[in-house]
């Protein structure tokens, strides 16, 4: 049974371009060029080759998530998502660890920023899909389950007038029933069946997490470090157009 077309599992996927260098990263993106596929920039890209080249990803029109996941107090913050709001990035992200204050302080920087055609979806890091619960309990020192942490996130999220948030795959049902279906829900953690885990915890394959109907799914080294970068794509998005 074909649950959704190729352009749509496409769509879904955010490849992680986890590079040190936007030359390395470009090798990656003409590896996998003409696939319709979200574009994700973290902190390890950014830092080495800023701004300008998140700009030129928007210039040959691709979507781009900003992850550099802020979390300070709520006046830099603000100032923080002014900037990357003027770089006219599609989405970008906050840690809601930093309290609502935090959050709304995000927001108010988006909406200080004149002329955008249309303002970034802001979203909120729960619990990273990397923490256990065993490592959120004992060192983390935070109590209860994964699940009610990552509900009380995006409850918090949501209020203080977020997009949705980034979780686990298996956190997808829950945080949707707790905050509404068009609440984002932007799940890492995905790992096709045999790939490696990595340094991720809270995983779950690209099908069983469109099962679970997570709006967007990041991945980086199972496409990244594979001996074929797009073959890897190829086949995630295959998994994602023929599921049952
Ligand atoms: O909780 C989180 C938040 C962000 N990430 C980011 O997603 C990718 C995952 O990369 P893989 O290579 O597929 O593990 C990476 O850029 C992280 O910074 C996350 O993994 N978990």
């Amino acid at each position: 049974m074909t649950a959704i077309t190729k352009a749509d599992a496409a769509g879904k996927v955010m490849v992680a371009l986890d590079y040190p260098s936007a030359s390395e990263a470009e090798k990656l993106l003409e590896q996998i060029s003409g696939i319709p596929c979200y574009i994700k920039v973290g902190m390890q890209l950014f830092y080495a080759s800023g701004p300008s080249f998140v700009e030129s990803l928007k210039q040959r029109g691709f979507n781009v998530f900003l992850d550099l996941k802020m979390h300070d107090i709520p006046n830099t913050v603000k100032g923080g998502a002014a900037s990357i709001a003027s770089l006219g990035v599609d989405m970008f992200n906050v840690h809601a660890a930093g309290g609502s204050t935090m959050m709304e302080a995000a927001m108010e920087g988006v909406h200080s920023v004149n002329g955008l055609a249309k303002r970034p979806t802001v979203i909120a890091v729960t619990q990273l899909t990397s923490t256990s619960q065993q490592m959120m309990n004992e060192e983390i020192g935070i109590q209860g389950t994964v699940e009610d942490t990552v509900i009380r996130y995006a409850q918090l999220a949501k209020q203080a007038g977020l997009d949705g948030v980034v979780a686990s795959p298996s956190e997808v049902v829950a945080i949707k029933q707790a905050c509404g279906v068009s609440f984002q829900t932007i799940t890492p953690g995905i790992r096709p069946k045999g790939a490696a885990l990595n340094d991720q915890s809270r995983i779950m394959t690209p099908s069983e997490a469109l099962k679970q109907g997570t709006d967007f799914m990041v991945i980086g080294r199972p496409i990244t470090a594979a001996a074929d970068a797009r073959a890897a794509l190829e086949s995630i998005i295959e998994e994602l157009t023929s599921y049952e």
